[in-house]
């Protein structure tokens, strides 16, 4: 290896391995781990597709604040040099279930742990394959801040050229080719999320940086790709990943059987940012969930063919590269967090309200809570133990029902809204569910403007004229609360109807003249949950 000298960061030798004769491509200081921000590299001017490639660029942190919120205080501190305390990442990411496996998890252990070694540098992909990112792609921003947290670069790479050929890994069938203009703008859009969601990250100011790998295949010509890359790859390892055995052996789609060349090729274009981080970030570690094994290893693999002459060879011990992998967040029903499978639990506020995605949050089953503590909030975790000791009920300090779901939604939706998010999903949550403690009286006027204003509470206009009068079963389906009115006698029943918190006894009961607050709300509820603002108008 050679070690480079900045002279900026005299003294410190850089985890960086530079390739020889390679000065003219990357600075000095991009060399030593340290990229200075380049607005706008990324402009998608030059291109003539019109592929998006607005993504590239340097996270500016939102706070210091937001880095201090997680501080490691046991006996795991490594190193307070480089203006920060370092701790030892993987032990932190193995004792809060976020570690799946790593390649020579032994070697990055001890380069990791090795006391007043320099920060490294870290990525995770996520392919432009929605708008939208999901609870499941959290995690990959959670691992990312603990490595910013410990002191260490991190690099969030949008997939604008990856998202062009689609992913195999999980799959059964082949993926349908999204359109450009779809793509273009489904990049713009993740873009913008992972440099926000990545300003919460923690860790020194400038240690984050998102970048779009079409910036480096979009001048790659095929010719150039299978001489550069290809031929460094072999077929019968790319064979053996299971994205592809398990394709192999499928049925037939419209498409026919098996695996496209497209998508068999995907490892390789996965396995090369890897090669393109390295060389030109000095990127070491890639992480990913453990459906990326395959392509992870891809890149470890590519590193140790390319670069292993451009660098000193691996030493006995540690690897040129290193992939590290997190166990996929699965649902109580054993399915994994994601788009696929319908449902998907979306960042964007626009896609899914804070209020939904806290009330999501809240439905955690018992069993699961403690592990998605640990998974995805920063809680330390002698405070996650606390929680977790609290949710008996024989405990002199009882969370009470829900208390430790109430913890975990709260957390994890400050992460992904802010606390004006949060602030507003609980005055939604407070206007819709507390007052059903109420039963002899309805909402007060305040709770339902608070729900009004969120905008993003369950909610329905109706004339007041179909509404004060009617039968309460037609209201309900006419609001769209319930599907028919024979669900909402049925409910009725079972005694789950209730108008501004008053049971609703007998299917022919009415909406009585005054029943709605302020001559304009009411507060539909058909069983506990499934609940909405009805306002007349
Ligand atoms: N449920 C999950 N738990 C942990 N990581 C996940 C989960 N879902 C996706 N990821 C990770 O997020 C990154 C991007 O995933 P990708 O966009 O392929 O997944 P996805 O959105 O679940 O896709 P799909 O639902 O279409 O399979 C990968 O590192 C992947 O492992
Ligand atoms: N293959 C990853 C996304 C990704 C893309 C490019 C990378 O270099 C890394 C990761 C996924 O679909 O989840």
């Amino acid at each position: 290896m050679i070690g480079v000298h900045c002279a900026a960061h005299a003294g410190h030798k850089y985890a960086v391995r530079a390739r020889r004769g390679a000065a003219s491509t990357f600075s000095l200081h991009q060399r030593c781990g340290y990229w200075p921000l380049r607005q706008g590299r990324l402009d998608a001017g030059s291109d003539n597709n019109n592929l998006n490639n607005n993504v590239g660029f340097r996270v500016r942190k939102a706070s210091a604040s937001a880095a201090s919120s997680s501080s490691v205080r046991d006996g795991r501190v490594v190193d307070h040099s480089e203006g920060g305390v370092r701790f030892d990442v993987l032990e932190v990411l193995r004792e809060r279930g976020l570690l799946n496996d790593a390649t020579n998890e032994l070697g990055l252990a001890s380069e990791l742990a090795r006391k007043g070694a320099s920060p490294m540098a870290v990525y995770c992909g996520f392919d432009p394959t929605a708008d939208s990112l999901h609870l499941g792609n959290l995690l990959g921003i959670i691992v990312l801040s603990w490595f910013a947290r410990a002191g260490h670069k991190v690099i969030a790479l949008c997939g604008g050229a990856t998202g062009l050929v689609g992913d195999p890994s999980g799959k059964s069938a082949e993926r349908p080719m999204l359109g450009v203009e779809t793509l273009n703008h489904n990049t713009a859009c993740i873009g913008d999320q992972l440099k926000g969601l990545m300003e919460h990250a923690g860790g020194a100011e400038d240690s984050v940086e998102i970048v779009n790998n079409l910036e480096w295949f979009q001048e790659m010509t095929f010719l150039n790709f299978l001489r550069d890359v290809g031929k460094y790859a072999r077929v019968g390892t790319m064979m053996s990943k299971d994205s592809v055995k398990s394709r192999m052996d499928s049925g037939a789609d419209e498409q026919g059987q098996g695996i496209s060349f497209t998508e068999f090729s995907y490892q390789l274009l996965q396995g090369y940012d890897f090669v393109h981080l390295y060389r030109s970030r000095g990127c070491r570690i890639q992480i990913g969930g453990s459906d990326q094994w395959g392509n992870i290893t891809a890149g470890t693999d590519l590193i140790r063919r390319l670069c292993a002459q451009e660098d000193q060879a691996e030493s006995e011990d540690t690897s040129l590269a290193y992939g590290i992998t997190f166990p996929l967040l699965v649902g109580s029903d054993g399915k994994k967090f994601g788009k696929s499978e319908g449902g998907a639990i979306w960042l964007d506020g626009d896609k899914l309200s804070p209020y939904h995605m806290y009330q999501h949050l809240l439905r955690t089953p018992d069993s699961d809570v403690v592990k998605f503590l640990k998974m995805l909030t920063f809680l330390e975790m002698p405070e996650v133990d606390r929680i977790r000791d609290r949710m008996s009920p024989d405990h002199e300090d009882h969370l009470g029902p829900n208390g430790a779901q109430k913890i975990l939604a709260s957390e994890v939706t400050r992460f992904v809204h802010g606390q004006q998010g949060l602030d507003q999903a609980l005055k939604i949550t407070k206007g819709l569910f507390e007052s059903q403690k109420k039963t002899d009286g309805p909402p007060s006027l305040e709770a339902f403007e608070a729900l009004a204003l969120s905008g993003n509470a369950p909610s329905a206009e109706l004339p007041r004229s179909s509404v004060v009068g009617a039968a309460a079963v037609d209201v309900f389906v006419a609001a769209g609360l319930q599907p028919s009115k024979s669900a909402v006698r049925r409910m009725i029943k079972g005694g789950a109807i209730r108008v501004n918190n008053r049971l609703v006894n007998d299917e022919a009961e009415l909406i009585a003249e005054g029943e709605a607050v302020d001559d304009r709300y009411i507060l539909l509820a058909a069983g506990k949950k499934n609940k909405m603002v009805l306002e007349l108008k």
